[in-house]
């Protein structure tokens, strides 16, 4: 579903990211493990048009995406969330939903005639569609709260629900239970793994290895930079070059 094939990211004189090719099936959870530094994030940025690929390219659906710029992208189908969520905090965890779920190209005006009468029905559609998705993502309780109010949990799942707003092919999800309870890391888990049971690709990058080892069918292990292993979680974390970059070894 979302492919890259040899992606080279340079910051100045450095490689950040160095000929990564990866796949991220559809119906597949598939995680991006590796130290902090190793260029994990810096690729998700890449794909999503964050930061400008100095080579290679990105296919969705097998097709090359011609320019990634993030606009793009997300039409194309890739929708995805951050470390530290990015979300509107005055606004209500359904009015959330629903401005995430609004055509980009019109996003601004959107958001100015929010309440306007001509956006009426849009806004009829998206709020039923609000209200499901914060239902999917468990949410349904705190939807009339502000995202300000919510846990860092809750944010999390809120930051899925609105990157599924626009029904993606693909979900990149970066740490999504970097500092989340167990219990609601629990939940994110499960709402994770039913958006793959849906046919999306999911990425997802954790540094949480209980949660690579119960949710991901395929891992992808970067380090410095390159790809430094692939393959089934479990198999995948006794390799002893993982473990040496794991240690500090290919610092
Ligand atoms: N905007 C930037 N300008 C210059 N260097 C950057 C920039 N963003 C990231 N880097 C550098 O690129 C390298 C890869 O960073 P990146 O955040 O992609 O790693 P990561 O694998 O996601 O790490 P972590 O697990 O800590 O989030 C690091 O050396 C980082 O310092």
């Amino acid at each position: 579903m979302l492919e890259t094939r040899a992606l080279n990211v340079r910051f100045g004189g450095m490689r950040v990211v160095k000929d990564v090719s990866l796949t991220f099936a559809a119906g597949q959870v598939t995680g991006l493990i590796g130290p902090n530094g190793a260029g994990k994030t810096t690729l998700f940025d890449c794909v999503t048009g964050f930061v400008k690929a100095h080579t290679g390219t990105v296919l969705v659906d097998g097709r090359p995406l011609r320019r990634l710029a993030p606009h793009l992208v997300a039409a194309a189908g890739v929708a995805r969330t951050f470390q530290t969520p990015r979300m509107f905090d005055s606004l209500t965890t359904l009015e959330n939903l629903v401005v995430a779920g609004a055509p980009a190209s019109s996003l601004s005006s959107f958001l100015t005639t929010f309440r306007a009468r001509h956006h009426r029905s849009l806004v009829d559609l998206l709020t039923t569609r609000a209200r499901e998705q914060a239902a999917f993502v468990g949410l349904t309780e705190v939807r009339e709260n502000r995202a300000d109010a919510l846990s860092g949990g809750q944010r999390k799942l809120l930051e899925i629900g609105r990157a599924l707003m626009r029904e993606p092919k693909v979900l990149l999800l970066d740490e999504p239970v970097a500092g989340v309870n167990p219990v609601l890391a629990r939940q994110i888990a499960a709402t994770i793994r039913q958006v793959a049971e849906r046919g999306v690709a999911v990425g997802v990058i954790e540094h949480n290895m209980e949660f690579v080892m119960a949710n991901c069918t395929h891992v992808y292990v970067m380090a410095q930079g390159s790809e430094l292993a692939s393959g089934a979680a479990d198999d995948v974390r006794r390799r002893p070059e993982v473990l040496e970059a794991y240690l500090g070894g290919h610092q």
